[in-house]
């Protein structure tokens, strides 16, 4: 098959590479308490799409990727990975991992480390494509215990490759590294998530989601708050936000006007509320409210992502 065949292949099946159905998973806390880490997450990710979860520490990703990959079984609802249960999905090698923590051996080099788990899975000879891929080549005789934490996860990648998995699931694998060796991790799963490889990373970089992926899942309290194409989140992450002095109960009357409108924050008086189309929503509170001191002002991504997060 060519590249272009096996492109094609990827991505024209109608099933989805994953279907998450009403998941959810919860756990006992420390004292005993119920805690929610899932909670009825309905999702479809299309073959060759590239996804980032993203969301603040606690939200939910690495428990639902947990079950993405059948390392966890949901207490409701279902996790469907090409039409298969996720642990039938691994045991045929359509899914491979990229974890935040452990999974190598520090005594091995990278090369004794490619060619150990090529030879179990018998792709011995994509040995060289594979590190080429994974910007590894470099680093061949290099033990792996000498090798930076950016080069070991680029490791991780490229053993997640061998198999040729239809699917690369990466949890946080830039966690802790710096500008440059994220911007070659990612540059690296860029170029070949080209030849139509679904990818879901987990992050809690809004700017690496961003810059990644085609589209962006916002997670928090274990709920999708925002699903969109990578340039509609950033749209509506990038809303003007409109605030005013005004009394909290002028809020159900605006909401009847705009049952879209968001209030991102109250603090000190002051309502900060966001619509899409800013211009409506300040003429209105001009006009037909009692609101005063009315500021606009763009919030950045960052501010964004926090009010999304945070107001679930
Ligand atoms: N095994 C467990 N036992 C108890 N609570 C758990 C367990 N695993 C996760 N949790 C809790 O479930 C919630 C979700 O955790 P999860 O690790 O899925 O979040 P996350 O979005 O991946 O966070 P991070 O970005 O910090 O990795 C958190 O409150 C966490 O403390």
């Amino acid at each position: 098959m060519t590249q272009r065949d096996l492109t094609s292949a990827r991505t024209a099946s109608a099933v989805p590479a994953i279907a998450l159905n009403g998941l959810s998973k919860r756990f006992r806390g420390s004292k005993g308490e119920t805690v929610t880490a899932v909670d009825g997450i309905d999702l479809e990710i299309r073959p060759g799409e590239v996804v980032a979860f993203l969301g603040p520490n606690g939200a939910g990703k690495t428990t639902t990727i947990d079950m993405i990959l059948g390392l966890t079984t949901p207490d409701a609802g279902t996790a469907v990975v090409f039409g298969s249960s996720p642990r039938d999905a691994a045991r045929a090698g359509r899914i491979a991992a990229v974890m935040q923590t452990g999974g190598l051996l520090d005594d091995f080099t990278v090369g004794e480390t490619v060619s150990t788990i090529a030879a179990l899975h018998g792709r011995t000879a994509d040995i060289g494509e594979v590190m080429a891929r994974a910007e590894i080549a470099g680093l061949a005789d290099r033990k792996v215990s000498r090798c930076s934490g950016g080069e070991q996860q680029r490791l991780k990648f490229a053993l997640a490759l061998l198999p040729d998995p239809d699917l690369i699931v990466l949890d946080e694998p830039t966690a802790g590294m710096d500008v440059e060796s994220r911007r070659t991790f990612w540059a690296a799963m860029r170029a070949d998530a080209q030849h139509g490889r679904t990818v879901l990373f987990a992050t809690h970089y809004l700017e690496e989601a961003d810059s990644f992926a085609d589209r962006i899942v916002m997670i928090a309290d274990g709920r999708v708050v925002a699903d969109g194409s990578t340039a509609e989140i950033r749209a509506r992450a990038s809303r003007r936000i409109v605030s005013a002095v005004l009394d909290d109960d002028a809020v159900p009357g605006l909401m009847r006007v705009f049952p879209e409108l968001q209030v991102t924050e109250r603090r000190g008086g002051r309502l900060y509320l966001s619509l899409e189309d800013s211009d409506v929503l300040a003429r209105h509170l001009l006009t037909s409210t009692r609101a005063r001191e009315i500021e606009i002002a763009s919030h950045n991504l960052e501010d964004a992502f926090v009010a999304l997060t945070a107001h679930a």
